[in-house]
């Protein structure tokens, strides 16, 4: 049974010739969304942290389909998006091989671990969650805006409403009170801003950003809350486990951003359920939007991007 209900992605979409890149896609919603682009004929660009734990999933997933025709193709690419040098190796990797990207979904993601800094020095969850994709996204973006229409896809959270929605970046490591899940809120609420000023910024190139709550699902991402959180964690893993949705269910949105003609044409905007939605104000602030890009430009350091050279 999904968390109360579960729209389902209507779209027949194919993706014959096309290229798709998902970041963490070994396990949860992310295996389901490389499982649904190979059935639909993508070349599919499975960008992971663990080679071995992404092959098993592409075996579990060929074996599952091998009844079926016209399906894609696979290739794993190392990605550690908590450490800037990985994320730039990556980028590089897939810009030597691949002439097009049509698509990238920017799904991997951890949940309210204990404090921790990233390779780069920065809190983790802000830098895998948002820092590493921000700076993955705009090293391939010259590329996806030479292949449009293409589609980038920002999985974010309904937990974006946790804390109090500030970024704190005179506090970027939140040295003065980090709290787990209030530090998993502010990386949401990145995810969700980004999105939005993307689309802001990349409106006539034909390339269009979508950003998600994929709902509430019975995935791997709660391994850290035993440790955070052992009271609730208790309870949450029998409500998620219970009347949570399976991955399959949680993947719905992604793949309705990803594929759906219905939102061709929209871009920066939120998503549940398979339809619009609408994000907490500090998610859908332009000011804020703003802010968030030129202060991510700083810390991965791309001051001089211009995502229009060529790609
Ligand atoms: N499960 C839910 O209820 C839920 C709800 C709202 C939003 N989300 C979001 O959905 C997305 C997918 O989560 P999921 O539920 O499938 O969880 P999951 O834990 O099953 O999958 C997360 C993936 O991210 C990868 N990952 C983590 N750190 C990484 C790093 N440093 N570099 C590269 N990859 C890394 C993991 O290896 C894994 O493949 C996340 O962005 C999460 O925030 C999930």
């Amino acid at each position: 049974m999904g968390w109360i209900f579960s729209e389902m992605c209507q779209s027949e979409t194919r993706l014959d010739g096309k290229v798709a890149i998902v970041t963490g896609c070994n396990t949860g919603i992310g295996k389901e969304t490389i499982a649904e682009f190979y059935r639909r004929g993508a070349k599919v660009i499975a960008a992971c942290r663990d080679i071995q734990k992404t092959q098993a999933a592409i075996d579990d997933i060929k074996e599952s389909t091998k009844e079926l025709q016209n399906v894609g193709s696979f290739v794993i690419q190392e990605l550690d998006l908590s450490s800037f040098e990985s994320v730039r190796k990556c980028a590089e990797r897939i810009l030597q091989t691949e002439p097009s990207i049509h698509l990238l979904v920017d799904n991997a993601g951890i949940m309210a671990c204990p404090k921790q800094l990233s390779k780069d020095g920065y809190e983790l969850q802000f830098a895998t969650n948002h820092l590493g994709h921000f700076l993955f996204t705009l090293l391939l973006l010259p590329r996806i805006i030479k292949s449009a229409p293409a589609r980038i896809v920002i999985v974010a959270s309904s937990a974006h409403q946790f804390g109090d929605g500030k970024m704190h970046f005179e506090d970027i490591n939140l040295d003065n009170g980090y709290t787990p899940s209030h530090a998993y809120g502010r990386s949401k609420t990145a995810n969700i801003l980004f999105a939005r000023e993307l689309g802001k910024r990349l409106k006539g190139t034909g390339v269009t950003t979508y950003s998600l709550h994929p709902g509430i699902i019975n995935t791997e991402l709660g391994r850290h809350l035993h440790e955070t959180y052992p009271w609730t964690s208790r309870l949450a893993n029998f409500f998620i486990k219970s009347f949570g949705k399976t991955p399959i269910q949680g993947a719905q949105t992604t793949l309705y951003c990803a594929l759906d003609e219905k939102c061709a044409n929209e871009t920066g905007l939120y998503y549940a359920e398979c339809a619009v939605s609408t994000p907490m104000y500090r998610a859908r602030c332009d000011e804020r939007a703003a802010e968030l890009w030129n202060e991510s430009i700083k810390l991965v350091k791309l001051e001089n991007y211009d995502p229009f050279q060529p790609a």
